[in-house]
């Protein structure tokens, strides 16, 4: 960092959350993005909106005690970091999974501020979650887990206030009980939660919309460059839901998917792998990657990270998790032949990573703006709610393409307007910061 005001900031923010690693690198990265534009004016200065945009506006902690199966009392921890409202009410899934901390639920929050900006559409940034680990559950002690969690954060949040949804370790049923347990103790008020499922009202298009969205985004890439999925080899890491339907929707347009992964195994075939066989083990049952049927020759499975294994590949989706991705295993995909990454997951690329993909001067699309599909679909559920209206999956998939178009053509003005090339990273990062600055800035000082 260069600017002396960015350098301020961060240095205060780096002594007083010293401990918070990701939180760190996630604000970090950004305020070498923005750089040139607190360069250019000192507005953002005298309104001290660094300070106040690295600060979470509330964080709430609670205790989620349960029972389980066999009647022993577990105590898990429970988050809401609600960062940013400029741009709207809070909004950003919830995360169960034993690696959570408040730490990696605050930079999911600040980067969801910057993220939903950019959909144009009412949200603001927030995150929450448990360590509570689903892996291994029974659906009673699921249903108890998120009556209890819901039980105290339902004082929190609201359908004109804060609007969860899921993440890693929340789908459709756990979302379910969240609001069942929000409608007992509140009534119906259908907008609380956005990915419930479509006969609860929730969207339809919403499951496959962070997939989907990430297809439409890597779509304007490759027409950088004159170039289409078809015939294309697509690394995907990760075998949940923005991963799988990453995996359909590379296949619809012509592209070989040709691994997935889970945090146990990978499962590889240069000539495309069984998406049918994936969504049987891991979309419709908790399964293992390594249970995956090897009905030839050619197809392999190793118990490694995807990023560990010589793949030659035109493309790559990070779609499972924060920092999967390290410097070397930046440099393997580089050897390998890789010209796209885009991301669907959550700063999965650490920035040693990012700079080996910027030094090879590929095409990378920074997850904040690639995988904003899902939150924009939640802002059209949340619309939905409201007019108590359900829209076809025709609709919600055309105005998915039509944001992430919108959400490409920001970064790339961004880029042209400071002269950065195709470094959509730091596009994505201008463009929303100047967007939300701008709404602080009107908004005054409270
Ligand atoms: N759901 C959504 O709408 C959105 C999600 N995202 C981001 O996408 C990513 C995936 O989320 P989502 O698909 O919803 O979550 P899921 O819980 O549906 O799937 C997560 C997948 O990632 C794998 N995984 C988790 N942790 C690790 C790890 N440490 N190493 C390797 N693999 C791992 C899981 O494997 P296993 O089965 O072994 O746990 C699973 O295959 C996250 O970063 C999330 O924040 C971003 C935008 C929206
Ligand atoms: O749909 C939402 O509200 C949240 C999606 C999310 O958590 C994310 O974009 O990372």
């Amino acid at each position: 960092m260069e600017n002396a005001y960015t350098k301020s900031v961060f240095e205060k923010l780096s002594a007083s959350n010293a401990h918070e690693t990701e939180f760190l690198q996630a604000v970090e990265a950004f305020l070498e993005a923005i750089e040139v534009v607190i360069d250019e004016d000192d507005t953002y200065q005298q309104h001290a909106i660094l300070e106040r945009m690295v600060e979470p506006e509330r964080i709430i902690t609670f205790q989620v005690p349960w029972v389980d199966d066999n009647n022993q009392i577990q105590i898990n921890k429970g988050y809401r970091v609600q960062f940013n409202s400029a741009n709207g009410p809070y909004k950003g899934g919830l995360r169960f999974h034993p690696t959570v901390t408040q730490s990696v639920l605050k930079f999911l929050a600040f980067e969801q501020i910057f993220k939903n900006s950019l959909t144009n559409l009412p949200i603001g940034g927030g995150k929450g979650g448990s360590d509570f680990d689903p892996k291994g559950r029974s659906d009673n002690e699921i249903m108890r887990f998120c009556h209890s969690f819901m039980l105290e954060l339902t004082k929190y949040v609201g359908s004109d206030y804060d609007v969860p949804s899921g993440d890693i370790g929340v789908g459709q049923r756990e979302l379910s009980y969240l609001y069942g347990t929000y409608k007992k103790l509140q009534g119906p008020h259908l907008g609380v939660f956005t990915g419930k499922p479509t006969n609860l009202y929730g969207s339809f298009g919403r499951t496959e919309a962070t997939g989907y969205g990430l297809i439409y985004f890597l779509n304007e890439m490759l027409a950088v460059t004159n170039e289409s999925l078809v015939g294309k080899k697509v690394i995907i890491s990760g075998s949940g839901n923005v991963a799988y339907y990453a995996a359909k929707k590379v296949q619809e347009l012509g592209g070989i998917v040709i691994s997935m992964s889970d945090s146990n195994a990978t499962v590889y075939n240069l000539a495309g792998i069984d998406l049918d066989a994936i969504k049987a083990l891991k979309i419709d049952h908790s399964d293992r990657i390594v249970n995956y049927q090897i009905k030839d020759e050619v197809t392999k499975i190793e118990e490694k990270s995807v990023w560990d294994i010589d793949l030659e590949a035109d493309i790559a989706l990070p779609c499972a998790t924060q920092n999967e991705i390290n410097e070397d295993q930046a440099k393997r995909l580089i050897k390998n032949g890789v010209k796209f990454v885009a991301e669907g997951a959550n700063m999965p690329t650490h920035s040693n990573g990012i700079k080996v993909f910027k030094e090879a001067a590929i095409y990378y699309a920074p997850g904040k703006a690639s995988n904003a599909g899902g939150v924009a679909v939640s802002a059209l559920e949340m619309s939905q709610n409201a007019q108590r209206l359900q829209w076809t999956t025709e609709d919600v998939d055309r105005q998915l393409q039509g944001i992430m178009k919108q959400i490409f053509v920001q970064c790339q003005q961004a880029c042209e307007d400071y002269k950065l090339g195709f470094d959509y990273a730091a596009g994505a990062d201008i463009a929303s910061f100047k967007k939300v600055a701008k709404q602080m800035i009107q908004l005054g000082i409270y």
